[in-house]
């Protein structure tokens, strides 16, 4: 297919978001990385071409061109006009009322339901990455998806494959390098709850993700319930914010939770647009304003176990029994685990931003 690449819309740790425009007049997104740095984009491509539903962004092929010297692969998408959700949290304000909550939730989770049947987690659920369209919220970016049997088929090992995403929306068993699978992506819902509650991380005095990483492995807590909520709301948060894995409710469970019966009064923001060209700034925006080191938490830490990232791994691996090695790879950590002397295969991507 031939098309022309128009402005940029978006980008991210890796990639270029271009609206894009095929000769017949079909308007498109094309996320475009160099061919030798598109590993996760490969993955993605490969994830998205099998799925197709309203609540997920609809795949439209890929290609290989040469833009100068440099070999470009670009993953085409259908165009899905209102940025981000966490433009959205922007646009209203900082934060979003409950009724608008419910409806974005609601679609997330249909989403999420439809994904879980076909045997993909998501395993990067999270506002930057829920984008919304002319009817609501649909997921996006299926970089560090992955595949697993679908509970009817038994299931994978997870200690064989590569695990991550994004340490304030990581679930416990994910931060301590165990498994990912369908709970985990419930995990995160629960956390882009509060983000779209509170406009700000589900572990709001934490910015370092080894700090976030720490909190979630060593302590029992969960992350706070937005006093505002409803009963509704707060019940069908505590579904999802379990920290047993098998105690969350599963994506066909919540779709019918009464938190997402009352969906009226939407407001919608097809006529409204947001025009602000998202950026990978808008996380440091929210996030970043608390510095860990002022929060009572860290403050009764006297000691230096805590001084640096590599002191807190330490401390953190002390905690829970594994030795942590970590590997700063441009934005991204790569995290590798050994039990005794035995390394085990699993890692920890972790998307910094
Ligand atoms: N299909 C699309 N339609 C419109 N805008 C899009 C689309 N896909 C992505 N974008 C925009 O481009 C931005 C970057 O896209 P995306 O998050 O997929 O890139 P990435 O490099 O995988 O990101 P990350 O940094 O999370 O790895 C998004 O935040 C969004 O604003």
């Amino acid at each position: 297919m031939e098309w022309t690449r128009g402005h940029t819309i978006g980008r991210g740790a890796t990639a270029t978001v271009s609206i894009a425009t095929s000769r017949s007049g079909n308007v498109f997104a094309v996320k475009s990385t160099e061919l030798s740095r598109s590993e996760f984009f490969q993955r993605e491509q490969k994830i998205l071409s099998t799925l197709n539903s309203p609540f997920v962004v609809g795949y439209r092929g890929y290609d290989i061109t040469q833009h100068h010297n440099t070999i470009m692969f670009n993953l085409m998408m259908e165009y899905v006009p209102f940025g981000t959700l966490v433009d959205a949290i922007h646009k209203y304000g900082g934060r979003l009322d409950e009724s608008m909550i419910s409806h974005y939730t609601s679609q997330i989770v249909q989403g999420l339901e439809y994904l879980h049947s076909t045997g993909i987690v998501h395993c990067d659920i999270k506002g930057r990455n829920i984008l919304i369209g002319e009817d609501g919220a649909k997921i996006s970016d299926f970089g560090c998806s992955k595949k697993v049997k679908t509970p009817v088929e038994g299931r994978t090992d997870d200690r064989e494959a590569s695990i991550g995403g994004t340490p304030a929306f990581m679930a416990p068993e994910v931060a301590r390098g165990e498994e990912q699978r369908f709970p985990a992506d419930i995990w995160a819902l629960g956390c882009t709850i509060i983000e779209m509650a509170t406009g700000g991380s589900p572990w709001p005095n934490l910015s370092h993700p080894t700090s976030i990483l720490y909190r979630i492995t060593s302590s029992h807590e969960l992350p706070e319930f937005p006093a505002f909520l409803s009963d509704k709301a707060k019940d069908f948060l505590s579904k999802c914010l379990r920290r047993d894995p098998n105690e969350r409710w599963t994506a066909k469970q919540l779709v019918k939770h009464p938190f997402l019966e009352e969906l009226s009064n939407v407001k919608k923001l097809t006529n409204d647009r947001v025009t602000r060209s998202p950026t990978s700034i808008l996380d440091r925006d929210i996030w970043s304003f608390i510095d860990e080191s002022e929060t009572p938490y860290n403050r009764s830490r006297t000691d230096s176990t805590l001084n640096s990232p590599n002191q807190r791994l330490k401390q953190l691996s002390m905690n829970s029994g594994f030795k942590v090695n970590w590997n700063l790879e441009d934005r991204w950590i790569t995290v590798r685990e050994w039990e005794d002397n035995n390394v085990r295969p699993v890692h920890l991507v972790i998307n910094d931003r």
